[in-house]
């Protein structure tokens, strides 16, 4: 599939890979050698705070913004050598899109089409009314873009971006500024395009848009890559812990660290447990009643029980260290 020229991939399954790509503003380092992998046909979601460095990778990516070091292959090709094969392949929404509020939406896709040299004009028309099908705007086709929500204005430029057909959508904060009927409607769409084996990588610093959208994601944390992986994955990375309620803590403590998990006393009368950590294979036991039937079993007289996992969000706050934006 690929040839064996400079700049094809090494890695065709991946969409985007990069090796210790790097950019530097003066003697600040934005993004610190990055070691991205983003499978084709994911959702992949790029999520870190503000001032992480999504938008500068993106920015690499898409040939704006020139790398001081490092290497990038965006379907297969160097960027930004190869840029040229690689850009009609991809669509972007990064800076929000600009259009002419006056003109229609249609009126507005058919300008950008017109200034895409690739476009052949005997076929606008139907492009145009198949990418505004695709987004759902048909209903408000003919109506200015002064009077779109934000959300129909979004999905107008999911619209522009759709007017070829692309391997790869890379959208920066697609949701943004919008209310929750547009937040959905960008959602869902997000996920139809996915599910017609599109690439798509969504840049966020909203977690509930990586839960509800994303098949994988990757977390930055000041310029640096902190973990990667699906989504699954990265859940499953997260200890879980069981909480004991006991008047005798220091058995308790003593069963639980016999049966490899790591106890502490939380309060006199309580005892807090983690499992090992991802990638140590020890045997430990991994079913909550099994842990209660030992305790039972030790003479430790057990007053409450309960065993949770950290949500994704405890996960991503540990790995960044900061906060996210949960809602909406
Ligand atoms: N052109 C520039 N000149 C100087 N510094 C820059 C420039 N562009 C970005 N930076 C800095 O690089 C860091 C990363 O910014 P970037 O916009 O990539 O982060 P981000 O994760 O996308 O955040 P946000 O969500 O706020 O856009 C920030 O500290 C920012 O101030």
């Amino acid at each position: 599939m690929t040839d064996a020229g400079a700049g094809s991939s090494a890695a065709p399954d991946l969409a985007i890979a990069t090796s210790g790509l790097t950019k530097t503003f003066g003697r600040h380092t934005a993004v610190d050698a990055l070691e991205l992998a983003v499978p084709r046909a994911s959702v992949f979601g790029f999520l870190g705070p503000n001032g992480s460095g999504k938008t500068t990778t993106i920015r690499m990516l898409l040939g704006l913004v020139t790398p001081s070091g490092g290497r990038a292959q965006v379907l297969g090709e160097a960027v930004p050598d190869r840029l040229a094969r690689v850009l009609p392949r991809v669509g972007a929404l990064v800076e929000g899109p600009a259009f002419y509020p006056f003109l229609s939406g249609e009126a507005n896709l058919r300008r950008l089409d017109a200034a895409d040299p690739l476009a052949s004009p005997r076929t606008r028309g139907a492009r145009v009314a198949a990418a505004l099908d695709r987004v759902g705007l048909v209903h408000a086709a003919g109506k200015k873009v002064h009077a779109y929500s934000l959300g129909m204005k979004q999905r107008l430029g999911l619209a522009a971006a759709l007017l070829a057909p692309r391997e790869l959508l890379v959208l920066d904060e697609p949701t943004n500024g919008l209310d929750p009927q547009g937040t959905r409607e960008v959602r869902s769409l997000i996920r139809s395009l996915a599910d017609d084996g599109t690439t798509v990588v969504v840049s966020t610093h909203l977690l509930a848009e990586v839960e509800q959208v994303c098949t994988h994601a990757a977390v930055l944390r000041a310029g640096r890559l902190v973990a990667q992986g699906t989504l699954d994955t990265l859940q499953g990375a997260a200890r879980r812990r069981v909480r004991v309620l006991t008047p005798d803590a220091g058995a308790a403590i003593a069963v639980l660290r016999g049966l490899g998990l790591s106890p502490e006393p939380a309060d006199p009368d309580t005892v807090l447990a983690t499992w090992p950590a991802a990638g140590d294979d020890r045997e430990v036991p991994a079913a909550p009643e099994r842990l209660v039937a030992a305790l039972v079993a030790a003479g430790v007289r057990v007053r409450g029980f309960s065993a949770a996992g950290p949500s994704l969000e405890e996960r991503f706050v540990e790995l960044t260290g900061e906060g996210f934006d949960v809602a909406p």
